[in-house]
Protein backbone atom coordinates (compact mmCIF):
# COMPACT_ATOMS: atom_id res chain seq x y z
CA UNK A 1 0.00 0.00 0.00
CA UNK A 2 1.34 3.38 -1.14
CA UNK A 3 3.43 4.58 2.18
CA UNK A 4 0.93 7.91 1.87
CA UNK A 5 -2.29 6.18 2.74
CA UNK A 6 -4.28 7.61 5.99
CA UNK A 7 -2.86 11.06 5.69
CA UNK A 8 -5.22 13.57 6.35
CA UNK A 9 -4.37 16.22 3.92
CA UNK A 10 -4.96 18.84 1.57
CA UNK A 11 -4.69 18.96 -2.51
CA UNK A 12 -3.24 21.93 -4.08
CA UNK A 13 -3.59 22.35 -7.66
CA UNK A 14 -2.14 23.91 -10.82
CA UNK A 15 -3.77 24.39 -13.65
CA UNK A 16 -0.73 26.53 -15.53
CA UNK A 17 0.70 27.25 -18.91
CA UNK A 18 2.42 24.13 -19.73
CA UNK A 19 0.95 21.57 -17.48
CA UNK A 20 -1.42 20.36 -14.41
CA UNK A 21 0.36 19.90 -11.42
CA UNK A 22 -1.06 18.33 -7.82
CA UNK A 23 0.29 18.45 -4.33
CA UNK A 24 -0.71 16.77 -1.35
CA UNK A 25 -0.02 18.52 1.91
CA UNK A 26 -0.21 16.84 5.50
CA UNK A 27 -1.25 18.36 8.86
CA UNK A 28 2.35 19.17 9.58
CA UNK A 29 2.46 20.91 6.24
CA UNK A 30 4.83 18.72 4.72
CA UNK A 31 4.16 18.12 1.10
CA UNK A 32 4.08 14.14 0.74
CA UNK A 33 2.70 13.21 -2.70
CA UNK A 34 3.04 15.44 -5.84
CA UNK A 35 2.54 14.66 -9.76
CA UNK A 36 1.83 17.00 -12.87
CA UNK A 37 1.01 16.31 -16.65
CA UNK A 38 2.88 18.33 -19.07
CA UNK A 39 0.70 19.67 -21.98
CA UNK A 40 3.23 19.39 -25.20
CA UNK A 41 4.74 15.73 -23.78
CA UNK A 42 2.04 13.93 -22.53
CA UNK A 43 -1.28 15.10 -24.67
CA UNK A 44 0.62 15.28 -27.71
CA UNK A 45 -2.70 14.83 -30.25
CA UNK A 46 -3.64 18.69 -29.07
CA UNK A 47 -0.19 19.57 -30.99
CA UNK A 48 0.69 22.46 -28.79
CA UNK A 49 3.87 24.13 -27.84
CA UNK A 50 4.41 25.51 -24.61
CA UNK A 51 0.67 24.79 -23.86
CA UNK A 52 -0.57 27.09 -26.32
CA UNK A 53 -1.31 27.41 -29.80
CA UNK A 54 0.03 30.70 -31.28
CA UNK A 55 -2.11 31.59 -34.17
CA UNK A 56 -1.28 32.69 -37.74
CA UNK A 57 -1.65 36.22 -36.79
CA UNK A 58 1.49 36.22 -34.14
CA UNK A 59 -1.35 37.79 -31.81
CA UNK A 60 -4.04 35.36 -30.85
CA UNK A 61 -2.67 32.51 -28.26
CA UNK A 62 -5.16 30.21 -27.25
CA UNK A 63 -5.23 27.02 -25.32
CA UNK A 64 -7.80 23.66 -25.99
CA UNK A 65 -10.05 23.51 -23.04
CA UNK A 66 -10.58 19.77 -23.42
CA UNK A 67 -6.54 19.73 -23.07
CA UNK A 68 -6.78 20.94 -19.38
CA UNK A 69 -9.93 18.68 -18.93
CA UNK A 70 -8.32 15.56 -20.09
CA UNK A 71 -5.17 16.08 -18.14
CA UNK A 72 -7.09 16.68 -14.99
CA UNK A 73 -8.01 13.04 -15.71
CA UNK A 74 -4.68 11.33 -16.39
CA UNK A 75 -3.15 12.75 -13.15
CA UNK A 76 -6.48 11.63 -10.91
CA UNK A 77 -5.89 8.06 -12.87
CA UNK A 78 -2.05 7.87 -11.60
CA UNK A 79 -3.12 8.77 -8.37
CA UNK A 80 -5.51 6.23 -8.10
CA UNK A 81 -3.17 3.43 -9.26
CA UNK A 82 -0.86 4.86 -6.81
CA UNK A 83 -2.89 3.80 -4.09
CA UNK A 84 -3.11 7.57 -3.36
CA UNK A 85 -6.16 7.28 -0.36
CA UNK A 86 -8.33 9.88 -1.81
CA UNK A 87 -10.72 8.98 1.64
CA UNK A 88 -8.19 11.50 3.28
CA UNK A 89 -8.86 14.46 1.72
CA UNK A 90 -9.99 17.21 3.45
CA UNK A 91 -10.17 19.93 1.54
CA UNK A 92 -9.09 21.12 -2.07
CA UNK A 93 -8.10 24.16 -3.51
CA UNK A 94 -6.42 25.33 -6.63
CA UNK A 95 -4.39 27.77 -9.03
CA UNK A 96 -5.10 28.95 -12.64
CA UNK A 97 -3.28 31.06 -15.35
CA UNK A 98 -4.09 34.26 -14.49
CA UNK A 99 -6.18 35.92 -16.95
CA UNK A 100 -7.55 33.44 -19.76
CA UNK A 101 -11.39 32.65 -19.96
CA UNK A 102 -13.20 29.47 -20.46
CA UNK A 103 -17.10 29.51 -22.11
CA UNK A 104 -19.16 27.49 -20.62
CA UNK A 105 -22.06 26.16 -23.31
CA UNK A 106 -26.02 26.42 -22.17
CA UNK A 107 -26.97 23.17 -20.90
CA UNK A 108 -23.41 22.39 -19.51
CA UNK A 109 -24.19 22.85 -15.81
CA UNK A 110 -26.87 20.13 -16.59
CA UNK A 111 -23.52 17.94 -17.54
CA UNK A 112 -21.35 19.16 -15.05
CA UNK A 113 -23.97 17.71 -12.11
CA UNK A 114 -24.95 14.77 -13.44
CA UNK A 115 -21.30 12.89 -14.61
CA UNK A 116 -21.21 9.52 -14.85
CA UNK A 117 -18.58 8.03 -12.48
CA UNK A 118 -17.93 5.23 -15.21
CA UNK A 119 -16.41 7.31 -17.75
CA UNK A 120 -13.49 10.06 -17.66
CA UNK A 121 -14.30 13.65 -17.34
CA UNK A 122 -13.23 14.36 -21.11
CA UNK A 123 -15.37 11.98 -22.20
CA UNK A 124 -17.81 13.13 -20.89
CA UNK A 125 -17.57 17.19 -21.58
CA UNK A 126 -16.39 16.70 -25.30
CA UNK A 127 -18.87 16.62 -28.49
CA UNK A 128 -20.26 13.39 -28.61
CA UNK A 129 -17.68 12.66 -31.60
CA UNK A 130 -14.55 11.71 -29.63
CA UNK A 131 -11.22 13.24 -30.16
CA UNK A 132 -9.31 11.25 -32.64
CA UNK A 133 -6.08 10.17 -31.19
CA UNK A 134 -2.58 11.53 -33.28
CA UNK A 135 -3.31 8.23 -36.43
CA UNK A 136 0.01 6.67 -36.99
CA UNK A 137 0.77 8.75 -40.00
CA UNK A 138 1.00 12.24 -37.31
CA UNK A 139 -1.51 14.00 -39.07
CA UNK A 140 -3.07 16.26 -35.87
CA UNK A 141 -6.90 16.03 -35.15
CA UNK A 142 -7.05 19.33 -36.20
CA UNK A 143 -6.63 18.43 -40.05
CA UNK A 144 -9.53 15.87 -39.80
CA UNK A 145 -11.78 17.61 -37.10
CA UNK A 146 -11.69 21.94 -37.17
CA UNK A 147 -10.89 23.34 -34.28
CA UNK A 148 -13.86 24.98 -33.67
CA UNK A 149 -15.83 21.49 -33.32
CA UNK A 150 -14.01 19.71 -30.33
CA UNK A 151 -14.93 20.89 -27.21
CA UNK A 152 -18.64 21.72 -28.01
CA UNK A 153 -20.82 19.61 -26.47
CA UNK A 154 -20.18 21.74 -23.24
CA UNK A 155 -17.96 24.69 -24.13
CA UNK A 156 -19.24 27.33 -26.58
CA UNK A 157 -15.74 27.63 -28.34
CA UNK A 158 -12.84 24.98 -27.66
CA UNK A 159 -9.76 27.50 -27.79
CA UNK A 160 -9.76 29.05 -24.71
CA UNK A 161 -7.46 32.81 -24.89
CA UNK A 162 -4.84 32.90 -22.70
CA UNK A 163 -2.70 35.18 -21.35
CA UNK A 164 -0.23 35.62 -23.63
CA UNK A 165 -2.63 36.64 -25.91
CA UNK A 166 -2.29 40.16 -27.07
CA UNK A 167 -5.02 40.46 -29.89
CA UNK A 168 -7.29 42.84 -28.20
CA UNK A 169 -5.73 46.38 -28.26
CA UNK A 170 -8.97 47.83 -30.17
CA UNK A 171 -10.82 46.58 -27.13
CA UNK A 172 -8.28 47.77 -24.49
CA UNK A 173 -8.76 51.58 -26.07
CA UNK A 174 -12.57 51.28 -26.17
CA UNK A 175 -12.23 50.20 -22.32
CA UNK A 176 -10.27 52.55 -21.07
CA UNK A 177 -12.12 55.63 -23.33
CA UNK A 178 -15.36 54.12 -21.70
CA UNK A 179 -14.50 54.55 -17.88
CA UNK A 180 -11.93 58.22 -18.78
CA UNK A 181 -8.57 56.71 -19.27
CA UNK A 182 -6.13 54.45 -18.33
CA UNK A 183 -5.29 55.64 -14.91
CA UNK A 184 -9.03 56.16 -13.95
CA UNK A 185 -9.34 52.19 -15.37
CA UNK A 186 -6.31 51.33 -13.13
CA UNK A 187 -8.18 53.01 -9.85
CA UNK A 188 -11.12 51.25 -10.54
CA UNK A 189 -9.66 47.70 -11.50
CA UNK A 190 -6.67 48.34 -10.16
CA UNK A 191 -4.74 48.00 -13.81
CA UNK A 192 -4.85 50.48 -17.05
CA UNK A 193 -6.37 48.17 -19.79
CA UNK A 194 -3.62 45.02 -21.05
CA UNK A 195 -4.64 42.63 -24.12
CA UNK A 196 -4.31 39.58 -21.78
CA UNK A 197 -6.73 41.00 -19.48
CA UNK A 198 -9.95 38.82 -19.30
CA UNK A 199 -12.54 41.68 -19.91
CA UNK A 200 -11.12 42.73 -23.52
CA UNK A 201 -10.89 39.62 -24.58
CA UNK A 202 -14.54 38.72 -23.72
CA UNK A 203 -15.50 42.24 -25.32
CA UNK A 204 -13.54 40.61 -28.61
CA UNK A 205 -15.60 37.50 -28.42
CA UNK A 206 -18.73 39.40 -28.00
CA UNK A 207 -17.74 41.37 -31.29
CA UNK A 208 -15.99 38.40 -33.30
CA UNK A 209 -18.31 35.59 -32.29
CA UNK A 210 -21.61 37.02 -31.43
CA UNK A 211 -23.56 33.54 -31.27
CA UNK A 212 -20.80 31.83 -29.45
CA UNK A 213 -21.06 34.72 -26.88
CA UNK A 214 -24.61 34.23 -27.13
CA UNK A 215 -24.50 30.45 -26.42
CA UNK A 216 -22.38 31.16 -23.51
CA UNK A 217 -24.33 30.30 -20.19
CA UNK A 218 -21.52 31.02 -18.03
CA UNK A 219 -17.77 32.26 -18.24
CA UNK A 220 -14.70 31.34 -15.88
CA UNK A 221 -11.32 31.99 -15.36
CA UNK A 222 -9.29 29.08 -15.53
CA UNK A 223 -8.89 29.27 -11.71
CA UNK A 224 -12.79 28.97 -11.52
CA UNK A 225 -13.22 26.57 -14.38
CA UNK A 226 -10.83 24.16 -12.57
CA UNK A 227 -12.87 24.70 -9.77
CA UNK A 228 -16.33 24.03 -11.26
CA UNK A 229 -14.75 20.92 -12.45
CA UNK A 230 -14.47 19.55 -9.08
CA UNK A 231 -17.49 20.97 -7.60
CA UNK A 232 -20.24 19.81 -10.30
CA UNK A 233 -21.41 23.11 -11.02
CA UNK A 234 -20.53 26.77 -12.11
CA UNK A 235 -17.48 27.84 -9.58
CA UNK A 236 -17.59 31.86 -8.51
CA UNK A 237 -14.88 33.43 -9.66
CA UNK A 238 -12.26 34.55 -6.67
CA UNK A 239 -11.44 38.21 -5.65
CA UNK A 240 -7.61 37.68 -6.42
CA UNK A 241 -7.88 36.57 -9.40
CA UNK A 242 -11.21 38.53 -10.80
CA UNK A 243 -8.79 41.63 -10.40
CA UNK A 244 -6.67 40.48 -13.05
CA UNK A 245 -10.20 40.80 -15.54
CA UNK A 246 -9.99 45.00 -15.86
CA UNK A 247 -13.75 44.63 -14.65
CA UNK A 248 -13.44 43.94 -10.70
CA UNK A 249 -13.49 47.32 -9.01
CA UNK A 250 -10.88 46.42 -6.20
CA UNK A 251 -12.45 48.71 -3.70
CA UNK A 252 -15.12 47.78 -2.55
CA UNK A 253 -14.92 44.21 -4.57
CA UNK A 254 -17.98 44.52 -6.77
CA UNK A 255 -18.11 44.27 -10.47
CA UNK A 256 -17.68 47.85 -12.43
CA UNK A 257 -21.01 48.22 -14.35
CA UNK A 258 -19.34 50.62 -16.70
CA UNK A 259 -16.92 48.28 -17.32
CA UNK A 260 -19.33 44.99 -17.89
CA UNK A 261 -21.10 47.39 -20.37
CA UNK A 262 -17.84 48.46 -22.24
CA UNK A 263 -17.15 44.81 -23.08
CA UNK A 264 -20.47 42.90 -23.55
CA UNK A 265 -23.92 42.63 -23.05
CA UNK A 266 -25.68 40.53 -19.76
CA UNK A 267 -21.98 39.96 -18.53
CA UNK A 268 -22.96 39.85 -14.84
CA UNK A 269 -25.22 37.09 -15.43
CA UNK A 270 -22.21 35.14 -17.44
CA UNK A 271 -20.04 35.79 -14.91
CA UNK A 272 -21.89 35.27 -11.14
CA UNK A 273 -21.14 37.39 -8.16
CA UNK A 274 -17.25 37.24 -7.22
CA UNK A 275 -16.19 35.64 -4.07
CA UNK A 276 -13.45 36.07 -1.37
CA UNK A 277 -10.59 34.16 -2.33
CA UNK A 278 -10.88 32.25 1.17
CA UNK A 279 -14.67 31.27 0.91
CA UNK A 280 -15.64 27.29 0.58
CA UNK A 281 -18.03 27.40 -2.59
CA UNK A 282 -18.86 23.92 -1.47
CA UNK A 283 -18.17 20.31 -1.26
CA UNK A 284 -16.69 17.87 -3.95
CA UNK A 285 -18.88 16.50 -6.63
CA UNK A 286 -20.56 12.87 -6.21
CA UNK A 287 -18.38 11.80 -9.22
CA UNK A 288 -15.16 12.02 -7.29
CA UNK A 289 -16.07 10.28 -4.78
CA UNK A 290 -17.54 7.77 -6.43
CA UNK A 291 -14.99 7.30 -8.77
CA UNK A 292 -12.12 8.04 -6.44
CA UNK A 293 -13.47 7.81 -3.28
CA UNK A 294 -13.12 11.48 -1.89
CA UNK A 295 -14.90 11.70 1.08
CA UNK A 296 -18.48 13.57 0.77
CA UNK A 297 -17.75 16.30 3.00
CA UNK A 298 -14.27 16.82 1.31
CA UNK A 299 -14.31 21.38 0.79
CA UNK A 300 -13.88 23.45 -2.13
CA UNK A 301 -11.97 26.36 -1.65
CA UNK A 302 -12.07 28.92 -4.15
CA UNK A 303 -9.35 28.31 -6.67
CA UNK A 304 -7.40 31.90 -7.66
CA UNK A 305 -4.77 33.27 -10.16
CA UNK A 306 -1.37 31.53 -9.77
CA UNK A 307 0.60 34.40 -8.99
CA UNK A 308 -1.84 35.33 -5.89
CA UNK A 309 -1.28 31.24 -5.06
CA UNK A 310 2.49 31.62 -5.06
CA UNK A 311 2.38 34.65 -2.84
CA UNK A 312 0.37 32.08 -0.37
CA UNK A 313 3.12 29.52 -1.15
CA UNK A 314 5.69 31.73 -0.33
CA UNK A 315 3.57 32.81 3.09
CA UNK A 316 4.50 37.08 2.30
CA UNK A 317 3.71 38.48 4.75
CA UNK A 318 3.09 42.49 4.88
CA UNK A 319 5.75 44.71 4.28
CA UNK A 320 7.83 41.69 2.10
CA UNK A 321 8.60 41.65 -1.36
CA UNK A 322 8.80 38.82 -3.11
CA UNK A 323 11.26 38.44 -6.55
CA UNK A 324 10.99 35.39 -8.69
CA UNK A 325 14.60 35.78 -10.70
CA UNK A 326 12.93 34.01 -14.18
CA UNK A 327 12.97 34.58 -17.39
CA UNK A 328 11.13 37.59 -16.91
CA UNK A 329 11.88 39.04 -13.37
CA UNK A 330 8.29 39.35 -10.80
CA UNK A 331 8.04 41.11 -7.86
CA UNK A 332 4.86 40.76 -5.51
CA UNK A 333 4.53 42.94 -3.06
CA UNK A 334 2.00 42.80 0.00
CA UNK A 335 0.18 46.36 0.12
CA UNK A 336 -2.42 47.43 2.51
CA UNK A 337 -3.37 50.17 0.51
CA UNK A 338 -3.66 50.08 -3.14
CA UNK A 339 -1.74 52.63 -5.30
CA UNK A 340 -2.65 52.01 -8.91
CA UNK A 341 -0.48 53.38 -11.50
CA UNK A 342 0.04 52.90 -15.11
CA UNK A 343 2.77 50.57 -14.63
CA UNK A 344 2.46 46.84 -12.56
CA UNK A 345 -0.77 45.49 -11.46
CA UNK A 346 -2.79 46.06 -8.23
CA UNK A 347 -4.81 42.60 -7.11
CA UNK A 348 -7.04 42.03 -3.81
CA UNK A 349 -4.91 40.02 -1.71
CA UNK A 350 -5.89 35.57 -2.15
CA UNK A 351 -5.32 35.69 2.05
CA UNK A 352 -6.58 39.17 3.50
CA UNK A 353 -9.45 40.19 1.82
CA UNK A 354 -8.69 43.05 3.34
CA UNK A 355 -5.77 43.90 1.71
CA UNK A 356 -3.72 43.97 -1.60
CA UNK A 357 -1.32 42.60 -3.78
CA UNK A 358 0.99 44.00 -6.25
CA UNK A 359 2.64 42.79 -9.45
CA UNK A 360 5.36 44.13 -11.34
CA UNK A 361 6.73 42.53 -14.60
CA UNK A 362 10.04 43.14 -15.81
CA UNK A 363 10.94 41.32 -19.11
CA UNK A 364 14.90 41.96 -19.38
CA UNK A 365 15.39 39.11 -16.12
CA UNK A 366 17.54 36.65 -17.09
CA UNK A 367 17.43 37.24 -20.63
CA UNK A 368 19.92 39.85 -19.80
CA UNK A 369 21.67 38.44 -17.27
CA UNK A 370 22.67 35.41 -19.59
CA UNK A 371 23.28 37.46 -22.06
CA UNK A 372 25.66 39.80 -21.06
CA UNK A 373 27.72 36.26 -18.86
CA UNK A 374 28.43 34.85 -22.23
CA UNK A 375 29.61 37.91 -23.76
CA UNK A 376 31.58 39.29 -20.76
CA UNK A 377 32.18 35.84 -18.51
CA UNK A 378 32.44 33.44 -21.16
CA UNK A 379 29.17 31.97 -20.43
CA UNK A 380 30.24 31.34 -16.88
CA UNK A 381 28.71 32.37 -13.68
CA UNK A 382 31.57 31.38 -11.60
CA UNK A 383 33.30 34.24 -14.04
CA UNK A 384 30.05 36.73 -13.44
CA UNK A 385 30.29 36.45 -9.78
CA UNK A 386 33.91 37.45 -9.73
CA UNK A 387 33.17 40.53 -11.70
CA UNK A 388 30.71 41.42 -8.46
CA UNK A 389 32.93 40.33 -5.95
CA UNK A 390 35.55 42.89 -7.64
CA UNK A 391 33.70 46.00 -8.12
CA UNK A 392 32.46 47.79 -5.11
CA UNK A 393 28.81 49.05 -4.34
CA UNK A 394 28.21 51.76 -6.11
CA UNK A 395 29.98 50.89 -9.05
CA UNK A 396 31.70 54.22 -9.08
CA UNK A 397 29.09 56.15 -10.07
CA UNK A 398 28.80 53.92 -12.97
CA UNK A 399 24.93 53.23 -14.35
CA UNK A 400 23.52 51.33 -16.93
CA UNK A 401 20.26 50.54 -18.97
CA UNK A 402 20.02 46.95 -20.64
CA UNK A 403 17.19 45.81 -22.19
CA UNK A 404 17.56 44.22 -25.12
CA UNK A 405 14.05 43.51 -25.53
CA UNK A 406 11.33 46.33 -25.49
CA UNK A 407 10.85 46.46 -21.31
CA UNK A 408 7.90 46.12 -19.89
CA UNK A 409 8.45 48.61 -16.85
CA UNK A 410 9.00 51.22 -18.04
CA UNK A 411 9.39 50.84 -21.51
CA UNK A 412 12.35 51.50 -22.92
CA UNK A 413 14.50 49.16 -25.24
CA UNK A 414 18.18 49.08 -25.58
CA UNK A 415 21.13 49.52 -23.87
CA UNK A 416 22.18 53.26 -21.79
CA UNK A 417 25.20 53.72 -20.05
CA UNK A 418 26.06 56.82 -17.99
CA UNK A 419 29.38 58.13 -16.04
CA UNK A 420 29.12 59.43 -12.56
CA UNK A 421 28.56 62.46 -14.38
CA UNK A 422 25.90 61.75 -16.03
CA UNK A 423 27.66 61.71 -19.37
CA UNK A 424 26.03 59.05 -21.57
CA UNK A 425 29.43 56.83 -22.66
CA UNK A 426 29.44 53.64 -25.11
CA UNK A 427 31.18 51.17 -23.02
CA UNK A 428 32.11 50.07 -19.60
CA UNK A 429 35.01 47.47 -18.87
CA UNK A 430 33.59 44.08 -18.74
CA UNK A 431 33.45 43.86 -14.92
CA UNK A 432 31.98 47.47 -14.48
CA UNK A 433 29.14 46.41 -17.02
CA UNK A 434 28.18 42.96 -15.32
CA UNK A 435 27.85 44.99 -11.72
CA UNK A 436 26.03 48.04 -13.55
CA UNK A 437 23.82 45.06 -15.48
CA UNK A 438 22.82 43.57 -11.95
CA UNK A 439 22.78 46.80 -9.76
CA UNK A 440 20.55 48.23 -12.45
CA UNK A 441 18.20 45.64 -12.43
CA UNK A 442 17.73 46.15 -8.62
CA UNK A 443 17.61 49.36 -8.77
CA UNK A 444 14.74 49.73 -11.30
CA UNK A 445 12.57 46.86 -9.66
CA UNK A 446 12.87 48.82 -5.78
CA UNK A 447 12.20 52.59 -7.93
CA UNK A 448 9.29 50.61 -9.42
CA UNK A 449 7.94 48.97 -6.14
CA UNK A 450 8.06 52.05 -4.59
CA UNK A 451 5.84 53.44 -7.50
CA UNK A 452 3.37 50.95 -6.18
CA UNK A 453 3.11 51.91 -2.94
CA UNK A 454 6.09 49.56 -1.28
CA UNK A 455 8.09 51.40 1.62
CA UNK A 456 10.36 49.11 3.58
CA UNK A 457 9.53 48.43 7.30
CA UNK A 458 11.42 47.26 9.89
CA UNK A 459 10.72 43.96 9.45
CA UNK A 460 10.79 43.46 5.73
CA UNK A 461 12.31 40.60 4.08
CA UNK A 462 12.93 39.76 0.65
CA UNK A 463 11.79 36.22 -0.75
CA UNK A 464 14.00 35.18 -3.73
CA UNK A 465 13.11 32.62 -6.10
CA UNK A 466 13.68 31.58 -9.67
CA UNK A 467 17.26 30.47 -10.97
CA UNK A 468 19.14 33.45 -10.48
CA UNK A 469 18.71 32.76 -6.56
CA UNK A 470 21.08 30.39 -6.34
CA UNK A 471 23.53 32.62 -7.05
CA UNK A 472 24.48 34.43 -3.65
CA UNK A 473 26.54 37.59 -5.10
CA UNK A 474 23.85 38.24 -7.15
CA UNK A 475 21.22 38.03 -3.97
CA UNK A 476 23.95 40.24 -2.53
CA UNK A 477 23.48 43.51 -4.44
CA UNK A 478 19.77 42.78 -4.26
CA UNK A 479 20.16 42.57 -0.30
CA UNK A 480 22.18 46.03 -0.79
CA UNK A 481 20.29 47.77 -3.11
CA UNK A 482 16.89 47.20 -0.99
CA UNK A 483 18.56 47.63 2.51
CA UNK A 484 17.12 44.65 3.30
CA UNK A 485 18.35 40.91 4.52
CA UNK A 486 17.17 38.25 1.64
CA UNK A 487 15.95 34.73 2.35
CA UNK A 488 15.53 31.77 -0.54
CA UNK A 489 12.54 29.35 -0.41
CA UNK A 490 12.02 26.49 -3.18
CA UNK A 491 9.33 28.03 -5.04
CA UNK A 492 9.11 25.48 -7.68
CA UNK A 493 5.95 24.46 -6.90
CA UNK A 494 4.96 27.87 -4.71
CA UNK A 495 1.58 27.88 -6.61
CA UNK A 496 0.58 24.45 -5.95
CA UNK A 497 1.55 24.64 -1.83
CA UNK A 498 -0.17 27.82 -1.59
CA UNK A 499 -3.53 25.93 -3.08
CA UNK A 500 -2.98 23.37 -0.27
CA UNK A 501 -2.22 26.09 2.58
CA UNK A 502 -5.55 27.64 0.75
CA UNK A 503 -7.26 25.17 1.29
CA UNK A 504 -5.94 24.28 5.19
CA UNK A 505 -7.21 28.33 5.59
CA UNK A 506 -10.66 27.12 3.84
CA UNK A 507 -11.19 24.56 6.98
CA UNK A 508 -10.92 27.33 9.00
CA UNK A 509 -13.66 29.32 7.46
CA UNK A 510 -15.77 31.30 9.49
CA UNK A 511 -13.15 31.16 12.54
CA UNK A 512 -11.56 34.36 11.72
CA UNK A 513 -8.30 32.43 11.96
CA UNK A 514 -5.94 34.30 9.89
CA UNK A 515 -4.02 32.61 7.08
CA UNK A 516 -0.37 32.98 8.62
CA UNK A 517 -1.50 31.02 11.94
CA UNK A 518 -2.54 28.22 9.34
CA UNK A 519 0.74 27.95 8.21
CA UNK A 520 2.89 29.37 10.87
CA UNK A 521 4.22 25.12 10.84
CA UNK A 522 5.56 25.56 7.07
CA UNK A 523 9.17 25.34 6.25
CA UNK A 524 11.12 28.36 6.74
CA UNK A 525 12.82 30.61 4.25
CA UNK A 526 16.92 30.19 4.34
CA UNK A 527 18.85 33.82 5.00
CA UNK A 528 20.57 34.20 1.38
CA UNK A 529 22.26 37.74 1.95
CA UNK A 530 21.96 40.43 4.67
CA UNK A 531 22.51 44.14 3.21
CA UNK A 532 26.61 45.24 3.58
CA UNK A 533 26.94 48.32 6.21
CA UNK A 534 26.79 51.33 4.57
CA UNK A 535 24.87 49.88 1.75
CA UNK A 536 21.57 52.26 2.46
CA UNK A 537 24.03 55.55 1.92
CA UNK A 538 25.49 54.47 -1.17
CA UNK A 539 22.69 53.88 -2.95
CA UNK A 540 20.09 56.34 -2.28
CA UNK A 541 22.21 58.87 -4.26
CA UNK A 542 22.13 55.94 -6.94
CA UNK A 543 18.38 55.19 -6.93
CA UNK A 544 17.73 59.36 -7.02
CA UNK A 545 20.45 59.21 -10.65
CA UNK A 546 19.04 56.36 -11.65
CA UNK A 547 14.86 57.43 -11.53
CA UNK A 548 16.09 60.74 -12.85
CA UNK A 549 18.23 59.05 -15.91
CA UNK A 550 15.24 56.34 -16.56
CA UNK A 551 13.09 59.34 -17.22
CA UNK A 552 15.64 61.18 -19.65
CA UNK A 553 16.00 58.07 -21.57
CA UNK A 554 12.22 57.45 -21.90
CA UNK A 555 11.48 61.25 -22.98
CA UNK A 556 14.44 60.66 -25.65
CA UNK A 557 12.35 57.35 -26.84
CA UNK A 558 8.96 58.31 -26.45
CA UNK A 559 8.89 62.13 -25.94
CA UNK A 560 7.90 64.12 -22.54
CA UNK A 561 5.26 62.30 -20.08
CA UNK A 562 1.57 62.77 -20.20
O1 LIG B 1 -0.09 37.36 -16.90
C1 LIG B 1 0.44 37.01 -15.87
C2 LIG B 1 0.31 37.81 -14.63
O2 LIG B 1 -0.38 39.04 -14.87
C3 LIG B 1 1.20 35.72 -15.85
O3 LIG B 1 2.04 35.65 -14.71
C4 LIG B 1 0.24 34.55 -15.84
O4 LIG B 1 -0.49 34.52 -14.61
C5 LIG B 1 1.02 33.25 -16.00
F1 LIG B 1 0.20 32.18 -16.01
Amino acid sequence: MAEHAGRRCCLGWDFSTQQVKVVAVDAELNVFYEDSVHFDRDLLEFGTQGGVHVHEDGLTVTSPVLMWVQALDIILEKMKASGFDFSQVLALSGAGQQHGSVYWKAGASQVLASLSPDLLLHEQLQPSRTLLRVPPSGISPWDVMPPGDAGKACFSISDCPVWMDSSTTAQCRQLEATVGGAQALSCLTGSRAYERFTGNQIAKLYQQNPEAYSHTERISLVSSFAASLFLGSHSPIDYSDGSGMNLLRIQDKVWSQACLGACAPHLEEKLGLPVPSCSVVGAISSYFVQRYGFPPGCKVVAFTGDNPASLAGMRLEEGDIAVSLGTSDTLFLWLQEPTPTLEGHIFCNPVDPQHYMALLCFKNGSLMREKIRDELASSSWSEFSKALQSTEMGNCGNLGFYFDVMEITPEIIGRHRFSAENHEVSAFPWDVEIRALIEGQFMAKKIHAEGLGYRVMPKTKILATGGASHNRDILQVLADVFGTPVYVIDTANSACVGSAYRAFHGLAAGTDVPFSEVVKLAPNPRLAAAPTPGASQVYEALLQRYAILEQRILTQTRGPPE
